[in-house]
């Protein structure tokens, strides 16, 4: 019964349909091509009219070029992390090896964000590329982004603009940081290569004087923040710290924290492999904001305690000209140098830290560290009470103990470092012997460093 219903409604509609075609094929072949075309022009103009939505459509990849389209990614980010709550639909991948997932929007899912009081639709979807490029030869992703008319300037001048940043912000938090450091191929010259940057040091850890640690914690803390300053007073938005003290004192490990404190990326220089300047401000200026620039053992990097270049090079001989920092086309030179750590160049992506280290800051050309340069100058010094303590800390789980009194007064007597004091705590602790037996332990090591020092 309901099947001959539905084929006799199918038919009348049908019928219907016959003869509007029918009216529309008459009223066509009767009315000239001219209105015919007004007709159509009109239509044309009523419908965006009529529509009170606009649409901006944000590709994975620039239309024409087909690279990367950076504001894209931004959105994925930014849509995964502010919006992704509204999606019924996600799709999880872990990028850092700390296991965090991040969530993406699925295709053909919608979510709605609001600015300043706008509401903006998101719809993520595919479509098939023009031109096939190496990342993308099957579907390319893009979104949908739908908001009112009224809302057209708000968009174009600040909530792209606002998805830029926090997406940006939101990839930089994400991401899996990385530790550079500087090979030399046959192919392309001197580059960067990296693996995961997973080292655990932190603030926590490290054993220093709390009221350096503070100061330290704090004027990172300035720096990051401090965008809009540097901006203001003109400067580039990097600082250089020059980490100095005896070997075993936490130079390394201090590096290792500011990264993760800052959660920035680690650039270790090889300076010694590194042919003339040119390579130098070539791989420079391949690093990438949001990192730390690191040279270690700057003293013996290279031979750049000598004075920077005279002008007049013709009354020198040839070795006086290296020693003295000439810019020779083999070697790197101190000026080469300073001019690769803040010349013009260095501009170029900026937020960067960079860290020298040392042991004999006496034996650095004063232009190399001058304050401006290397803006924080940090002693890493032998095992002090207080550091012990961390120790104590750290690896004991004590603040207290009655050894403490022996040991804060064989820490004033003998000059042991802090990577000394570690392995006096460490050899037990790991065989799970009593803090007793730990402590005692030190107590000894400290005992036979007081004993050499004697003799
Ligand atoms: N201040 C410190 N806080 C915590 N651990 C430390 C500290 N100093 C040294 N250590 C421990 O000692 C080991 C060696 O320290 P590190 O490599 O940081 O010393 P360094 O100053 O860089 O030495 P070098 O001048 O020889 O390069 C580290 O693995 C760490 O475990
Ligand atoms: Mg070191």
């Amino acid at each position: 019964m309901a099947s001959l219903i539905q084929v006799g409604l199918s038919y009348a509609l049908k019928k219907k349909l016959e003869s509007l075609f029918f009216v529309w094929a008459l009223v066509r072949s009767s009315i000239s091509v001219e209105v015919k075309r007004m007709f159509t022009t009109f239509l044309r103009r009523m419908i965006p009219f009529l529509n009170p939505y606009h649409v901006i459509e944000i590709h994975e990849h620039h239309r024409e070029h087909m690279v990367h389209n950076k504001l894209y990614s931004m959105a994925n980010a930014y849509l995964s992390d502010v919006c992704s709550h509204g999606a019924n639909k996600l799709h999880a991948e872990v990028r850092s090896l700390s296991g965090k997932p991040f969530l993406t929007i699925a295709e053909e899912e919608e979510v709605v964000d609001t600015f300043r009081g706008a509401k903006l639709w998101w719809f993520a979807s595919s479509c098939k590329p023009k031109y096939s490029t190496k990342s993308c030869n099957g579907e390319e992703r893009f979104y949908r982004l739908t908001f009112h008319k009224k809302y057209r300037k708000l968009v174009e001048q600040e909530y792209l603009t606002h998805i830029f940043h926090e997406g940006r912000e939101i990839l930089a938090r994400n991401r899996q940081r990385k530790l550079f450091t500087n090979i030399h191929s046959r192919g392309t010259g001197y580059s960067w290569t990296c693996v995961a940057f997973e080292h655990p040091a932190t603030f926590d850890t490290l054993a220093l004087d709390p009221a350096t640690k503070r100061d330290i914690i704090e004027d990172l803390m300035s720096f990051r923040e401090g965008k809009d300053y540097y901006k203001k007073i003109g400067k580039v938005w990097k600082r250089g710290y020059l980490l100095y003290g005896p070997p075993g004192t936490g130079k390394s490990t201090m590096i290792a924290a500011i990264a993760n404190f800052l959660e920035y990326d680690v650039y270790d220089l090889e300076l010694s492999a590194i042919k003339n300047n040119m390579e130098l401000k070539k791989i420079f200026m391949e690093t990438s904001s949001k990192s730390v620039i690191v040279v270690e053992d700057i003293d013996c990097s290279l031979n750049l305690t000598g004075k920077r270049v005279t002008k007049n090079k013709n009354d020198k001989n040839e070795a006086e000209a290296v020693t003295e920092g000439y810019d020779n086309a083999n070697t790197v030179t101190l000026s080469g140098l300073l001019n690769s750590i803040d010349g013009l160049w260095s501009a170029c992506e900026d937020e960067k830290i960079i860290i020298f280290t040392t042991n004999h800051v006496d034996k650095l050309d004063p232009a190399l560290i001058r304050r401006g340069r290397m803006d924080m100058h940090i002693e890493m010094s032998y095992c002090t009470f207080e550091a012990f303590k961390v120790f104590a800390r750290n690896y004991l789980e004590i603040e207290t103990h009655h050894l403490f009194g022996t040991i804060e007064k064989l820490l004033l007597e003998v000059n042991v470092s802090p990577a000394d004091v570690a392995e006096g705590l460490m050899s037990r602790s790991l065989r799970n012997a009593d803090v007793d037996a730990c402590l005692a332990n030190l107590v000894e090591v400290l005992n036979l460093a007081k004993e050499d020092m004697n003799k």
